[in-house]
Formats: C-alpha cells, sequence, structure tokens
C-alpha cells in the first residue's frame, strides 16, 4: 500500500474562494486518516484535489512519494466513495460492482470471482440479483464501498459515505468500514464533520477549518491536547466551556480573573509573559465535579442552575456563572451539532423576534430572564468582552458541568463545583493554546 500525501495544498476557486490554505498532511501506508471539520472547511475538496477531479491552484498531491499533479484521475488508482451512493439504478448488485472492471476492459472470466470476493467482504453476497432501488440505504453503501475496492485501488477516499444514514445503521457502519479498511490495509482518507465518527474510527484524525489545517494526530491528542481554541471547541460532547478571563501573576499566586469569579491555579513558567494578558480558559465538563455548597480548599466555581438536561445516567447541568463565554465566531453551519441543545438554540439563533424563538421562549419562559453582561466584580477589575454582534442578547455566563444520576439538582439551585486544574487550558487571544504542561 502507499502513502497519500498533500504539500502545501492550495485551492482558490475562480470566485475568489479560499477553499484550502497550504494544506500540508500525510496518511502513512495503510492508515485511517480522518478529516474533520465543520461544514464548508474544504474537506471535500482536499478530497477532490487527491483523487484527481479538481485542479490545485498551488501546492502538490503525492501519492507513494511521487508528485502526481500531472496525472488524470483515472491514473491515480485511488477509489472515492460519495455520501450519495451513485449506483446505475437498472444495473443488479453484482454487474455495479463489477463495473469498473468491464470499464476498464478486463478480462470478463475474473471479474465474476473478483465480484464474489468483494461482495463476500461486504457481506452483500445475497444481494448480488438485486437492483438499487430494492436495497435499503446501508445496503447501498456496502454496495458502493464494494465497487471502489474492486480494482484494488492504491488509497481509499472517502466523502461522508454514512451521513445518509440514520443514526443506528450508521454507528454499525462505522465499525464495518473501519476494520475493512482495516483488513485491506488500504490508505484511507476519510471525511466527516460528525466528531463521534472521527474519534471512533481514525487512526489520526486532521482538523480543518476555513481552508488551514489546525491540528493532526491521534483521537486521544486532539481531544486531550488541542492545538487550538478551535479544535478545543469543536471536538468534545457537551461542548467545552469557553470563558474569558484575564492572568494575574503574583508573588504568592497565580490567578485567572473571570470577571465575576476568581480561579487560582499553579505557578507555571510558561504564563511568566502572560501576566495581565486576556485568555480564555477552556474547560472540559470532565474537569468539573460538584460539591457541597461552600465548596471547601480548592479552586471552585460558583452558580445558579439554569437549565437541566437528564440524559438518564446523568444529566448536564447549565449554571449561570456569569462568566461571559468567548465566542467561537462560527455559525451554526460551522457547528452542526450546536442545534441539538435547546438552549443554545436559544442563544444563538435564530434572532429574537423570529417565531421559531418566541416559541422557544413560551416554552422555556425562564430561560434568559438574567441575561446580563458580567461585569469588573472582583480586587482584579477584569472586564470581559461582550461583542453584541455575535448574539443579539447578552451571553449567559454558561458552565456545563456532568452530575451524575439519581441526585440531579432543579432549576434555580445554587451550585459549587470543584475544577480539575490540571486539566485547564489556556488560549491566547489569537486563539493558541499556551503551553502549561
Ligand atoms: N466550485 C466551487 N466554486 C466556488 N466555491 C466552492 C466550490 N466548491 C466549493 N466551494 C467553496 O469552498 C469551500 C470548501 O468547500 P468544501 O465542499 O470543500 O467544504 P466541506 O468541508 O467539504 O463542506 P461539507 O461538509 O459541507 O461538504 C466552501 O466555502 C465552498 O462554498
Amino acid at each position: 500500500m502507499v502513502a497519500i500525501a498533500t504539500d502545501r495544498l492550495t485551492k482558490v476557486f475562480p470566485d475568489g474562494t479560499v477553499a484550502v490554505d497550504e494544506v500540508t498532511i500525510e496518511a502513512a501506508s495503510g492508515e485511517f486518516l480522518v478529516l474533520l471539520g465543520p461544514t464548508g472547511c474544504g474537506k471535500s475538496t482536499i478530497l477532490r484535489l487527491v483523487a484527481g477531479l479538481e485542479e490545485e491552484t498551488s501546492g502538490h498531491v503525492l501519492i507513494d512519494g511521487q508528485v502526481v499533479d500531472r496525472l488524470s484521475a483515472k491514473d491515480r488508482r485511488v477509489a472515492m466513495v460519495f455520501q450519495d451512493y451513485a449506483l446505475y439504478p437498472h444495473l443488479t448488485v453484482a454487474q455495479n460492482i463489477g463495473f469498473p472492471l468491464r470499464a476498464g476492459h478486463e478480462p470478463a472470466t475474473g471479474t465474476e470471482a473478483r465480484v464474489a470476493e468483494v461482495a463476500e467482504q461486504l457481506g452483500v453476497t445475497d444481494l448480488l440479483h438485486r437492483l438499487p432501488g430494492h436495497l435499503s440505504g446501508g445496503q447501498r453503501q456496502r454496495v458502493a464501498m464494494a465497487r471502489a475496492i474492486v480494482r484494488k485501488p492504491q488509497a481509499f477516499l472517502l466523502d461522508e459515505p454514512l451521513s445518509n444514514l440514520d443514526a443506528g445503521l450508521r454507528a454499525e457502519l462505522r465499525t464495518d468500514v473501519a476494520a475493512l479498511a482495516r483488513r485491506l490495509g488500504v490508505t484511507t482518507l476519510y471525511v466527516t464533520h460528525d466528531q463521534t465518527e472521527a474519534m471512533t474510527m481514525a487512526d489520526r484524525v486532521a482538523v480543518l477549518r476555513r481552508g488551514v489545517l489546525q491540528q493532526v494526530g491521534p483521537p486521544a491528542e486532539v481531544y486531550g491536547d488541542p492545538a487550538t481554541l478551535f479544535v478545543a471547541a469543536f471536538i468534545g460532547t457537551p461542548r467545552t466551556n469557553l470563558l474569558q478571563g484575564a492572568i494575574y501573576l503574583e508573588p504568592e499566586r497565580t490567578v485567572v480573573d473571570l470577571g465575576s469569579q476568581l480561579l487560582e491555579i499553579p505557578p507555571n513558567e510558561a504564563l511568566a509573559g502572560h501576566h495581565n494578558d486576556r485568555v480564555t480558559v477552556a474547560v472540559r465538563a470532565d474537569a468539573l465535579r460538584p460539591v457541597p455548597d461552600g465548596g471547601g480548599q480548592g479552586p471552585v466555581l460558583r452558580g445558579k442552575v439554569r437549565l437541566v438536561e437528564n440524559l438518564g445516567h446523568e444529566a448536564l447541568v447549565h449554571l449561570d456563572t456569569g462568566i461571559v463565554p468567548t465566542p467561537i465566531e462560527e455559525s451554526r453551519l460551522e457547528h452542526p451539532e450546536t442545534g441539538q441543545h435547546l438552549a443554545d438554540v436559544i442563544a444563538e439563533d435564530p434572532p429574537a423576534g423570529h417565531p421559531f424563538r418566541q416559541a422557544l421562549a413560551r416554552m422555556m419562559p425562564h430561560a434568559r430572564q438574567e441575561a446580563q453582561p458580567a461585569t469588573a466584580r472582583t480586587e482584579y477589575g477584569f472586564y470581559p468582552v461582550y461583542d453584541a454582534e455575535l448574539a443579539d442578547q447578552p451571553p449567559l455566563g454558561d458552565v456545563v458541568v456532568r452530575v451524575p444520576a439519581p441526585v440531579l439538582p432543579r432549576r434555580g439551585e445554587s451550585m459549587t463545583v470543584r475544577v480539575d486544574v490540571d486539566k485547564l487550558m489556556l488560549f491566547d487571544r489569537g486563539g493558541h493554546r499556551i503551553r502549561t504542561a
């Protein structure tokens, strides 16, 4: 098998859209590399450039170490599978799978055996005589995969192949697809905007934003050690709490002023140049643990319960802490999962007068009552920035905490959470990580 690489690959469309911006990545031979990012970040364009379906503006595509910029799509020997299957409706499953062999004028004798072999690998042997119209979505996708591998490609390019399937089938197929790629040892580039898919399938994940590569690493690394604020925000469910703050270095302690509350953090040499700097504190729900009111010793945050999302085995509790979140300057389109949270829908989208928002507000009449931009209330005097253009109302100081069932708090109750400061992540104003470990 062969490695697939891009070298400062750039694509600017005629209308000036920079879809891919100097992206350099390499999928090692046999590796399953997932390109992850929100809608419009350039994932599909990268795949199409690698496949030779699109011409790069600058930079190179390398297959097996060779620059293939001048090779036609057909000569690159990579197989691409799209989300919409694109099977021929009037051909049977067997004919669909065998189509690339016939189109490639390979001897008919070998075709049948090869079709039978890949049908077996994909578990579609029983369907060989059916027409695509008589298959389920999952079956169609298996057939599309079978057709893609029938010519023993050097690499697999998969563009959101599971996104048309329902959730259950998607979970099942994602295991199958990853297992198949590994069994065949084919180098695979897999595009998705679904972080669960990326985290469960990938050897490594490449996170993209607006055409720019943010970070490449194994799933545990991009989750646990994000390089940029965007990666921290995009990966993780529930969404990472992103809080505006400022750092104060004092002889006897190091403090992050969060506007309405202070958090003492361990002194760290990496912070030496950051006295007085505005930062974003990223804290995932797993770094927060409810403690009895008062909190005892150690760093805590305090807030009022604003919303309890009961998930059965646990609940996600939204605390109004008065701390101002850092806006991530992304639209809902860029972050499709956001829409699943009712509170976020109300907080972000659609605009105030919209009937949908009014309907939601009737369902949750108290949801935004206390909205106030936080102002300095600590001795350090840090004022968070509230950008009125990014939301039509001041954001609530929402911090999301996991609380195990069955003892769930109620709305309006006070709550104290202990912060595991070793898991705090700090980002500078440019969104770059300030590494403290
Ligand atoms: N032919 C084109 N002409 C102009 N702009 C284009 C063209 N194709 C794509 N784009 C733009 O390039 C950017 C990247 O598009 P691309 O399809 O690669 O994104 P994506 O990350 O795959 O998104 P999705 O998940 O929605 O498929 C987008 O802003 C898109 O609107």
